[in-house]
């Protein structure tokens, strides 16, 4: 008998195909809640889950016994309990790599927008402000040879610092649960103390996973080290940020600016002064939106359930212990 496969994010035509040639794919709403009608029903019968930013609980996974397999279409799985998926043997795959690139391609230019007022000065065009030269008031900092700081420098973090080091002269600092001697090599790399970062840095940016570790990893004190000219850009998750001391050091002129693609709270509520501030560049998390880095995250996400349930290694595991057993 088929294996069944709940469906929750955008596959192309031809990805849901490759999957119904050797699955079926199951009916359903869209919701993952329980409470819904019929989404227990749906979920006791799924030997597999694919899709982003899935709200997974351990009420959910108790409703669904025959679950083998999740495949987010993320790098991120912040929203899934990798603990509770390993010890019911539920192997969770995750996209890696193929979105690297186009996440340090935003992350580079959310320094360039915050860093150069670019949307604020836009602004001042389209409204029809621009009677003369600007003055020094409205003048940015320069981008090129300033330093940039990376909170986390693994695939993404790297993929930005190599954007900085080699295309703009920027001494990078780094901070790291492991070291990376081979960026330091390639890049100049400097790794230092969190506390040595935030004082030395021009541009800040956040490339950690959340994690309780990463949990609010900055915070007011964390702003009140930075440089009163300092850009802070995160790309990561909201979470890892105190957004409301992000706020106040925005509003107080702690630091300068900030280029913003993740917040606490996604969407963003109405009620959040962030896009209303003259200062940030807010983004609705599109990081790794272009059509090319979707669509090959979502056949990698195929691949991925695939492999697994056909009892074969996928190509990313984030729980390997699973594979053992
Ligand atoms: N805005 C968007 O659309 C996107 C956001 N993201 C976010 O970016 C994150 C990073 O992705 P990616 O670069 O591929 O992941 P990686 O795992 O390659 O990089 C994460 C880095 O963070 C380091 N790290 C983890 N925990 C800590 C900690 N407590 N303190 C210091 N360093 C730590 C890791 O260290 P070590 O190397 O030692 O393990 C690693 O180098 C994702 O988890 C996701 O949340 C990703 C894609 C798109
Ligand atoms: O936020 C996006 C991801 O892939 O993680």
């Amino acid at each position: 008998m088929k294996k069944n496969i709940m469906v929750m994010g955008r596959l192309s035509a031809s990805q849901e195909a490759e999957l119904a040639q050797h699955f079926t794919l199951l009916e359903h709403s869209g919701s993952l809640d329980l409470a819904q009608p019929g989404v227990p029903e749906v979920l006791s019968k799924a030997h597999g889950i694919i899709g982003s930013s899935l709200p997974v609980t351990p009420e959910l996974l108790d409703a669904a016994p025959e679950l083998e397999v999740i495949s987010t279409v993320s790098v991120g799985y912040d929203s899934i309990p990798v603990d509770e998926l390993t010890k019911r043997g539920i192997m969770l795959c995750n996209t890696p790599d193929v979105l690297t690139e186009t996440t340090a391609d935003i992350g580079f230019a959310l320094i360039m927008a915050a860093g150069r007022r670019m949307i604020e000065l836009a602004e001042v065009v389209k409204q029809g402000k621009w009677q003369s030269g600007i003055g020094p008031d409205l003048y940015a900092n320069d981008v090129h040879g300033k330093t940039l700081g990376m909170v986390g420098f693994g695939r993404i973090g790297a993929a930005i610092a190599r954007r900085g080091a080699l295309g703009f002269g920027m001494p990078i600092l780094y901070s790291n649960a492991s070291p990376k001697p081979e960026l330091e090599k390639e890049l100049s790399a400097k790794r230092c103390e969190l506390e040595t970062l935030l004082a030395e840095s021009d541009y800040v940016c956040i490339t950690v996973p959340l994690t309780q570790e990463t949990e609010k990893l900055i915070g007011k004190r964390e702003f009140s080290l930075m440089k009163p000219s300092a850009v802070f850009v995160n790309i990561a998750r909201g979470k890892v940020v105190d957004e409301a001391a992000l706020i106040d050091a925005l509003k107080n002129n702690t630091i300068r600016a900030a280029g913003l693609d993740v917040f606490e709270q996604e969407p963003l509520p109405a009620s959040s002064p962030l896009p209303h501030m003259h200062n940030v560049v807010a983004l609705p998390h599109i990081a790794s939106a272009t059509h090319e880095t979707r669509q090959a995250m979502a056949q990698r996400a195929v691949d991925n359930i695939r492999l697994a349930l056909q009892g074969e290694r996928p190509i990313n595991v984030v729980n390997e212990t699973v594979l053992n057993e």
